[in-house]
Parts: structure tokens; sequence; C-alpha cells
């Protein structure tokens, strides 16, 4: 191996598509799952330069010949390159959040930070915070350690904080939707921050988002931002315009891993549009409706006649809690998503959403569709929608020419949304 990643457990990280985006060199995923392992690659050193994440943070550093003063301080290296044999280990998370806190303008000077949190990133953090002018950095744990002045999730929220940084892997992929602290409950908060990048928005985001703080992120740029780093050390130069290849990155990064939603009015195209949006982007295409029939097991209409429109939107939300924290997909919504609140959160936690917008006239009475059953219903319907379509889209894509011509118009939309 030349350039990797050691770790114990590696199947979700992005490390390998970032760097190779990055660098165009070959970036290995080297698991290592016990400590055993750990020690014999490094006593092997057979690599010109690692990253190494969870847990082996620390254990690495007893192999540098030479650690950074600032890896040093927190007790964490997470890129090590071997110079002739002797390992320089440095840490470049500090740097990511740092670059992450500045490229969304959080000001620390004179705050009150909440780091929830002990774990590794917990120091990296605390770091940031206080090199930026943090005036009390406060440690939140559901196990609070009074003589370490931490604080509990209840003590957390009286606090007075301007600053909360998410250390912990609550909310992240599969377990999403976990949130300790009611931020709805802190009305000074100027800024939230969460290390985790899987979902894009965790709950802890979404509800920061609800409460209208300011700056709100998840920290998929911190994890472009330390690879970008790293990638300087691994090559012993430095990139032009850091801030612009991380920028890059993380915009195709999103791209590549969010989901597309695309929303409408019945019969306005979204399975026709969408089925060819799918393999224009390389995304797998997933049919809510179709989901819904699957697991249900009966037609729409017949989940209509037999549990009323109630039973049949509870199983909606159930196949979009699903199938939206997942990535990677197009997903091609019934007309009613956008009836219930809970579904538009659950799929803009993940990805973005593009209204379907198809002349009145061309969409289809009846054809199976028990709410579709006359032009006046249809007309109601749409004036009723229309303006829930507008509010929960990222972007609206017209569908009264081809279907190409909206596939073109989707992705023109899609490059808007993630050029920044
Ligand atoms: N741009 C277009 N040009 C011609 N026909 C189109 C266009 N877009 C959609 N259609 C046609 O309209 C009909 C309805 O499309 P489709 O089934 O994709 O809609 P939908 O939004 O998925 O509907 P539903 O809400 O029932 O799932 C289909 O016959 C489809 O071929
Ligand atoms: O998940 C990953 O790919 C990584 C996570 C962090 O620990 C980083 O420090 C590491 O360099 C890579
Ligand atoms: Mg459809």
């Amino acid at each position: 191996m030349e350039y990797g990643l050691i770790g114990s457990k590696l199947g979700h990280s992005y490390s390998k598509i970032i760097h190779e985006m990055l660098c165009g060199y070959r970036y290995d995923l080297c698991p290592l799952p016990t400590e055993e392992e750990a020690r014999a690659f490094l006593i092997r050193r057979q690599f010109k330069a690692i990253n190494v994440t969870i847990p082996y943070k620390r254990l690495v550093m007893e192999y540098c010949t030479y650690i950074d003063p600032r890896a040093k301080a927190i007790g964490a290296v997470n890129t090590v390159v071997n110079k002739n044999g002797l390992l320089y280990g440095y840490n470049t998370d500090h740097l990511g959040f740092a670059h992450l806190c500045d490229a969304h303008g959080v000001d620390f000077a004179g705050r009150t930070v909440l780091i929830l949190g002990t774990g590794g990133t917990h120091n990296t953090t605390s770091a940031v915070a206080r090199d930026k002018g943090a005036a009390r950095v406060l440690t939140v744990s559901r196990t609070p350690d009074a003589a370490k002045g931490q604080l509990s999730y209840e003590e957390a929220v009286a606090s007075g904080a301007q600053i909360v940084i998410n250390t912990t892997p609550a909310g992240m992929y599969p377990n999403v939707g976990v949130c300790s602290l009611d931020v709805a409950k802190m009305p000074g908060l100027e800024a939230v921050l969460d290390v985790v990048y899987n979902p894009d928005k965790t709950e802890l985001i979404l509800r920061a988002e609800e409460a209208g703080v300011p700056v709100a992120v998840g920290g998929l740029e911190m994890l472009v931002a330390q690879a970008v780093y790293a990638a300087e050390s691994f090559l012993s130069r430095k990139f032009d315009d850091a801030a612009g290849e991380i920028g890059r990155i993380t915009a195709a990064l999103r791209r590549d891993m969010l989901n597309v939603a695309l929303i409408g009015m019945p019969s306005s195209g979204k399975s026709t549009v969408g089925r060819a949006l799918a393999e224009k982007l390389g995304k797998k295409f997933i049919d809510l409706d179709e989901e819904i029939v699957k697991a249900d097991g009966r037609s729409i209409p017949d989940i209509f006649a037999a549990e009323g429109e109630d039973g049949f939107r509870a199983k909606e939300s159930a196949q979009t809690v699903r199938f939206a924290k997942e990535g990677r997909q197009l997903l091609s919504c019934g007309g009613g998503i956008i009836k219930r609140g809970g579904n538009l959160r659950a799929l803009h936690q993940n990805g973005v959403l593009l209204f379907l917008d198809r002349p009145l006239d061309a969409l289809t009475v009846g054809g199976g569709r028990p709410l579709s059953s006359s032009t006046e219903a249809l007309k109601k319907m749409e004036a009723e929608r229309r303006p829930l379509y507008l509010a929960a889209a990222d972007a609206v894509i017209p569908n009264s020419g081809t279907v190409e011509d909206a596939v073109a118009a989707a992705m023109e939309a899609l490059d808007e949304i993630f050029s920044h």
C-alpha cells in the first residue's frame, strides 16, 4: 500500500473517494480489526503515508519519531508520513474543523461553547474553539463527571452557550433521528456544528435549522478539509487554493452521495422523468409508491378502500423514513408526500427535493389514482398543493416539453444546487 487509511472498521469511510478525486493517487482502505494487527502494520511500515481513524489515533503516536506539537497537545495523530523509514505524525482533523468554522463564519471570540461528547474528537474541537478565542468551553456528557465540570444534557440547555459542537455518534447512520440536546430551548444559539456527516443533516442539525439557528452545518466539509490537508503532508506540497479544492470536492461528494427526490402532482412525470434522471446521475431509482405496494401486498386503491387516506399516509411515511436515510438514490415520491411535514424533513436530511411542474391540462384524470378522479378534483388538488410543493422544493423543474427536456432542466438545477 502506498497511501490509505487504517482503523478498526472502515466500511463507511469516504476517504478513498475524496483522496482519489483530489490527487489521482491510489488510496486503499485497510481495516485492522485488532490492536495486534495495527501494531504489526505500523512496525512493518510498508506505506508512503496513511490516515488513521478510530481507535488508533493515539496508538500510532508510539511509532512516530516526530509528532507535530498540535497533534501532541490534542493527543491524537490522524496523518502519518513515512520519510525514509521514520514516521512523522500530524493532526489534520483540527485544521479540518477550523476550516469548517471559518467557511461558515463562526465567531468564537468571547463565546461559551458546548462540546457534546468526551471521545477523541472532543479534544480536537475544543483546541480549535480555544484557539479562536472562546471564553468558556464546556463538556456535555450523558454520564457527566461533576469533578471535571461536565454538564448533563439538561444542564447544557441552561448554560447560556452560543455555540454547540457535537462530537458523539448520536444521529449517525443507521441510527438517524437521535438527538439529546433540546436546541429549541436555547434562544441565544449562533452556531450548531456536527462532526457527523452521514446523514448530511443529523437530527441535531435539522432541529437547529428549525429553531432558526443562523449557522447549522454537518461534518462533510470537515472530513474533506482534513483529507486535503493530509494530502499536503503526504505529498510535501501546498495546494495553490486549498479552500477551493475543499469546496470542489465537498460539492462533488454531496452530488454523488445525496438523494434526489422528485415531488409533484400525480401523473406529473415523477416516475418517468425520475427513471431517466436516475440513469443520468448514476443513482438507484426507487419509486416510493411501488415500495408501499411491495411492503403491503395490496394495490394503492385497495389500501385506500380498506384503510382510507390516513392508513395510506402512514404507510407512505414508513417507506419514506426507510429510504430517505439511505443515499445515492433517485426517489420518485407519491403526489401527496407533502401532506406530512415529517416526510419532507426525512427527505431533506440526506437529499435535495425537486418539484416537477407539469401543466394542469397535461395531468391524467383517473388512472388508478384515488384522489385524481375528475378534472375538478385535480384542479382543486393542484390549488391546494402547489404552495406546498413550492415551499418544500430546492428547485422547480418544468415538465412541459419532452422527458429529455425535463431531465436536462433537472441536471442544470442540480449543478446549481451542488455548486455551493
Ligand atoms: N414530458 C413528458 N412528455 C410526454 N409524456 C410525459 C411527460 N412526462 C410524463 N409523461 C407521461 O405522463 C404520464 C404520467 O407520468 P408518471 O407516471 O411518470 O407520473 P408520476 O408523477 O410518477 O405519477 P404518480 O403520481 O401517479 O406516481 C405517463 O404516461 C408519462 O409517460
Ligand atoms: O472516516 C474517515 O475516512 C476518516 C475519519 C477521520 O478520523 C479522519 O481523521 C481520517 O483521516 C479519515
Ligand atoms: Mg409515479
